[in-house]
């Protein structure tokens, strides 16, 4: 982790994002966005996700995983940490980079639970992640994303066990297959990441957060304007 960052106070939860170089993000994106539009949302996404889970009870620390530097500078100015990823392309070493991420995070002396979120939820509100970090009581969980198919968020309560993530296509499916426990609750902000325009499209309907919102608005996206920015709320 980043040394200059501080060591949660025990019990409080780390968490941790992964973002891959912003030149190869949001490619589902890419009829309806040209690259300087997916950069710049994918970083407002990040900002809204990073502000939400900021503002979640029980949460002290936040890194994102990332080998991009402009997506490191954009963490560390919304108070996360960094843990330097080497780039890639492989999902099997984006799992294995997580995997080291949580056994470091769990050695530090906080020793809290451990939770793997989606970078891409632009309408997640602190209190959805308060309620699925409260809800967790397996040794390891899950909540799926609104497809039903991929996972928004992997939590590891037990600080000697494993994260042991499995992202990726079909992810929820081998969540749960590893032995993850479903965690239900009526989360759409939480669950909705952001993927393809439809996606962006539903995240216009529930209201996406500030930054978000106004990336939307300066691209010219349907359905959003000014008057619908929405300032995160618990
Ligand atoms: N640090 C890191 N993050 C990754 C890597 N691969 C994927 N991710 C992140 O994991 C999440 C899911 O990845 P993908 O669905 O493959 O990528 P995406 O940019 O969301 O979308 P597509 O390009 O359309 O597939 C995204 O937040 C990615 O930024 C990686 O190699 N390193
Ligand atoms: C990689 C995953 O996410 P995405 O839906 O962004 O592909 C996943 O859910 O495991």
């Amino acid at each position: 982790m980043d040394p200059a960052h501080h060591t949660p106070p025990a019990g409080q939860a780390h968490v941790l994002i992964a973002v891959k170089e912003l030149g190869r993000a949001k490619s589902r994106l890419a009829g309806r966005l040209g690259p300087q539009e997916r950069t710049a949302l994918v970083l407002a996404m990040l900002r809204d996700t990073l502000a939400a889970a900021a503002g979640a009870t029980g949460i002290a620390e936040l890194t994102v995983i990332t080998p991009d530097p402009v997506v490191a500078r954009v963490a560390r100015e919304c108070g996360a940490g960094h843990y330097t990823d080497p780039a890639g392309e492989d999902l099997d070493r984006l799992n294995a980079v997580l995997r080291a991420a949580a056994a470091d995070a769990q050695s530090s002396s906080g020793r809290g639970p451990v939770v793997a979120l989606q970078g891409d939820l632009p309408c997640l509100r602190p209190h959805e992640l308060s309620a699925a970090l409260a809800a967790a009581r397996a040794p390891r969980s899950l909540v799926v994303d609104h497809h039903g198919t991929g996972t928004a968020a992997l939590i590891v309560l037990d600080p000697d066990a494993d994260l042991d993530p499995r992202f990726g296509p079909d992810s929820a499916r081998r969540h749960r297959l590893s032995g993850a426990a479903v965690l239900t609750g009526d989360w759409p902000g939480l669950r909705l990441d952001v993927d393809t325009a439809a996606d962006l499209d539903a995240a216009v309907r529930l209201g996406p957060g500030a930054a978000t919102a106004a990336e939307l608005d300066r691209i010219g996206w349907p359905g959003i304007t000014g008057a619908d920015r929405r300032i995160h709320r618990s």
